[in-house]
């Protein structure tokens, strides 16, 4: 049995917004394989720029769900290369970008379920499968009408804040279903079925619809987050019998069933593979992390995002409450920013000849505080707080309307990271003695921008060795849930490396950064320039 233990492997992908990943790992918790897909430069035919098109009115981002598609088959092929054995692949799962949509059309499910193992998904998937090619993502504010509708229904906008964890969010799935049933009727007609990009990917490898999970389904505004049921108020407000066309919502440990024929005669997985729930990105990222009672996880992937573990759920006019993904009787707190490694790029670009060497270096040679120079780098409409525009201040607190390049990349990291902080605080997070900033994402791996984040929360930052917890954490869920219902001897292997925290979280060597506080440098920081963003910042709208 311990051999058999030894040899089985455990996949979690992430269709996250600018690649497809994948990590396998073995049943002693390492990771044994690993790949990816980019979407710009892999498959330029989808035209996509970071992942997603914006559209004329500049406020409309979507992604073609054909890409999410064809990325897959191009992994599997990648994996094939590699001489990956999926034969060994006890249970995978996986996550998507959080909010976004895609839209199955009448009869999709025919075809879902009888795929020819001779030809690719794409071949198969690529005519009348969806009834919109263009699934909404995360990044969209195009539903400001529906969001007001919304909140007018539920009673206002705390209202619906404490039935579904957050006030309406323009990407939030529930807005962008309304809204597209609004302005294209035609093909909502068409629909038999929607799915959030985490259950869409899971619906692939099951050959079958899949549900929507707790967690991930927490960013619809549709799931009253207390009974982890559709609210009727909800539905009613965004489309009539909606609920069929969701399908029930479920744990994000539930085991949905055996992965498909084709997967099993296209790429050789056991027909006993099973299928775990996937969920959004930001909570596979939860499950991929050792999160204990006073830290705080900061992801620096295409978003920026900061969340925690809560017992409780304390919805207010800013901010997020999942379901938690682990725990789902327990919950999760969530802010998003939409200008975070995007912003950051644009800015290395601009000062620093787009070398992240440069870029770092500038962070290396400026001081804490940037001798008092601060910026505010919203690109595009900020989610948190609602803001456009880029704003630099100078030591007078005079805006000005440059730097130097050096000035600037300090200017925006720091400015981040106060931000980032601030809100967290709103959403009463208080930094305490003790108090850990568990970093993940692409920027993570950035030891600059890492000690700034340190600085400005004055505590110790950590990392796992690999930058992406969240395809980690799909793995650890896959192994999770198939422990639960067939290997009780992986949940004992499991149980020595987890955390009180959590029977998900594995031990996974926490390189500390840096220790140590640098108090003297912070107040600076802290004092002067934080009140600086308090002044200047606009206040979310409610
Ligand atoms: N050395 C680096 N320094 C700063 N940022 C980096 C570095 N390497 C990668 N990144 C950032 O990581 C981002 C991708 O992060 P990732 O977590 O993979 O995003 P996503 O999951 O949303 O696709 C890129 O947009 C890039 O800006
Ligand atoms: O909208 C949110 C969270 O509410 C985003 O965090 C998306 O989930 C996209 O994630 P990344 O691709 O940036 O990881």
């Amino acid at each position: 049995l311990m051999a058999a233990a030894q040899d089985s492997l455990y996949l979690g992908f992430d269709f996250s917004t600018q690649q497809l990943k994948v990590v396998a790992i073995d049943g002693d918790l390492n990771v044994v394989h690993q790949n990816h897909v980019l979407f710009d430069s892999e498959l330029p035919e989808f035209r996509t720029q970071g992942g997603v098109q914006l559209h004329a009115d500049r406020l409309t981002v979507t992604s073609p769900v054909l890409m999410w598609v064809k990325a897959l088959d191009l992994l599997l092929d990648k994996m094939r290369r590699a001489e990956f054995d999926f034969s060994r692949v006890r249970a995978l799962s996986g996550s998507g970008q959080q909010h976004g949509s895609v839209y199955w059309r009448r009869g999709a499910s025919e075809t879902l379920n009888q795929l020819d193992p001779d030809q690719s998904l794409y071949q198969q998937l690529q005519v009348c499968v969806f009834s919109v090619l263009d699934s909404p993502v995360w990044m969209d504010s195009s539903s400001s009408q529906q969001c007001q509708d919304l909140q007018a229904a539920a009673g206002g906008a705390l209202r619906l804040a404490e039935i579904t964890g957050s006030r309406a969010y323009e990407r939030f799935t529930g807005n962008q279903i309304a809204k597209l049933r609004q302005n294209r009727l035609e093909e909502f007609q068409d629909t038999e079925r929607i799915s959030l990009v985490s259950s869409f990917a899971a619906s692939l490898f099951l050959g079958g619809y899949a549900a929507i999970d707790y967690s991930d389904g927490s960013g619809m505004n549709l799931l009253d987050i207390r009974s982890r049921t559709w609210s009727e108020i909800c539905l009613e407000a965004t489309a009539p019998h909606l609920d069929r066309l969701l399908g029930a919502p479920l744990p994000p440990t539930s085991v949905l069933g055996p992965v498909s024929s084709y997967f099993v005669r296209r790429c050789g997985f056991s027909e006993s593979c099973r299928v775990v729930a996937f969920t959004g990105d930001n909570p596979a990222s939860l499950a991929g992390m050792r999160l204990q009672q006073g830290d705080i996880a900061v992801s620096l992937g295409t978003s920026d995002t900061v969340f925690l573990w809560i017992q409780q759920p304390r919805p207010a006019l800013e901010g997020h409450v999942f379901c938690n993904p682990v725990d789902w009787q327990e919950y999760m707190a969530l802010l998003c920013f939409k200008n975070g490694s995007l912003t950051r790029e644009r800015v290395r670009n601009e000062c620093t000849g787009g070398s992240w060497e440069v870029f770092s270096a500038a962070l290396r040679e400026t001081p804490l505080g940037n001798n008092g120079n601060i910026g505010f780098y919203f690109d595009t409409m900020e989610i948190t707080p609602p803001a456009v525009g880029v704003h630099r201040f100078d030591s007078d607190d005079t805006e000005v309307s440059s730097v130097s390049p050096q000035v600037e990349v300090r200017a925006l990291v720091e400015g981040q990271f106060l931000s980032r902080r601030l809100h967290a605080e709103r959403l009463g997070y208080s930094i305490i003695p003790g108090t850990r900033v568990l970093a993940t994402g692409g920027a993570s791996s950035n030891k600059e921008i890492l000690q700034v984040l340190s600085d400005v929360f004055n505590a110790p930052v950590y990392t796992i060795d690999l930058s992406n917890s969240t395809c980690l954490g799909s793995a650890y869920r896959a192994l999770h849930g198939n422990t639960l219902t067939v290997l009780p001897l992986i949940l004992l292997i499991l149980q020595q490396y987890c955390s009180s925290a959590s029977v998900l979280i594995i031990s996974p060597d926490y390189c500390d950064l840096k220790k140590g506080k640098k108090e003297n440098l912070v107040k600076e920081v802290k004092e002067k320039r934080w009140n600086k963003e308090k002044k200047r910042a606009p206040e979310a709208d409610p």
